[in-house]
């Protein structure tokens, strides 16, 4: 199982070697998952909208009108389009958010975040396929939930016990001081929070990766190529 998430940034920077790799795994019969976000495009409506736009830490504090907004971005608009860029390259892909429908299931903290999967969703999807949803969950009543989708990929990929997490952005990795960090253990990662160095949307994918390492996911990278390892989070 490969849980690959994309971000709203990195939309424009798909490939033919993306769709050319994801070909391959899915010849080697390995499971892809694919998590996208659209932050950006959230952003931008939003102000098109006079929203107020807050983060903090990289997480958006969501207002009722902006999760409007958010669903419908993220289901109606950005999923249907990343689902047509696959069936143009010639690969199977099934959208999961159809209808509100959620593979992710949450509880409410500060945002959403992602408790449990339903399995029974992914058990119906047959194997030659590449399966797309977004990081919206559904609480048990129903509730629809904005999760941050860095951290909706690190718990699907701790969930289904993935090998592999790839963080796929619009940046070869992490930068300090514009020099791209191989590898990035768990302290270096804290050094370079709390030094200024790594800021933003990178601070939830950090957050992410860490704790994907913990919970026992073997390979985990943040990059912008599939074909490019970029930053590797290992202890
Ligand atoms: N140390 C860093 N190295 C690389 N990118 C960083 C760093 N600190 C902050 N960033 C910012 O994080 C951005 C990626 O996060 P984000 O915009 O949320 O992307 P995504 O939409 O892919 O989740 C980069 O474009 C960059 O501006
Ligand atoms: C709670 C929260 O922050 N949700 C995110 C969900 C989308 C996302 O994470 O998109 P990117 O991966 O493109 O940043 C948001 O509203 O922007």
């Amino acid at each position: 199982m490969i849980i690959i998430k994309i971000g709203g940034n990195a939309i424009h920077q798909l490939t033919n070697d993306f769709f050319k790799q994801i070909q391959t795994w899915l010849d080697q019969q390995k499971q892809i998952i694919i998590v996208h976000g659209g932050g950006q495009l959230i952003t931008a409506t939003s102000e098109f909208f006079d929203l107020p736009v807050q983060k903090i830490d990289g997480i958006r504090k969501t207002s009722s009108a902006e999760m409007l907004l958010t669903q419908g971005l993220l289901s109606d608009v950005i999923q249907p389009y990343f689902a047509q860029l696959f069936q143009q390259h010639g690969i199977d892909c099934q959208p999961l958010n159809l209808n509100g429908q959620t593979l992710l299931q949450g509880q409410y903290g500060q945002v959403g975040q992602v408790t449990s999967i339903q399995t029974k969703l992914l058990e119906q999807i047959p194997n030659d396929r590449v399966i797309l949803i977004n990081s919206l969950a559904q609480t048990p009543q129903g509730q629809l939930l904005n999760v941050n989708a860095d951290q909706a990929a690190q718990a699907l990929a701790v969930l289904t016990q993935a090998q592999q997490l790839i963080l796929l952005t619009d940046v070869p990795g992490i930068l300090v001081d514009q020099e791209l960090q191989t590898k990035l253990t768990p302290i270096l990662a804290q050094q370079f929070i709390q030094a200024g160095q790594i800021t933003g949307g990178m601070v939830p994918k950090i957050k992410a990766a860490l704790a994907s390492l913990n919970d026992g996911v073997q390979q985990i990278t943040i990059t912008n190529q599939l074909n490019h390892l970029g930053t590797t989070i290992t202890h």
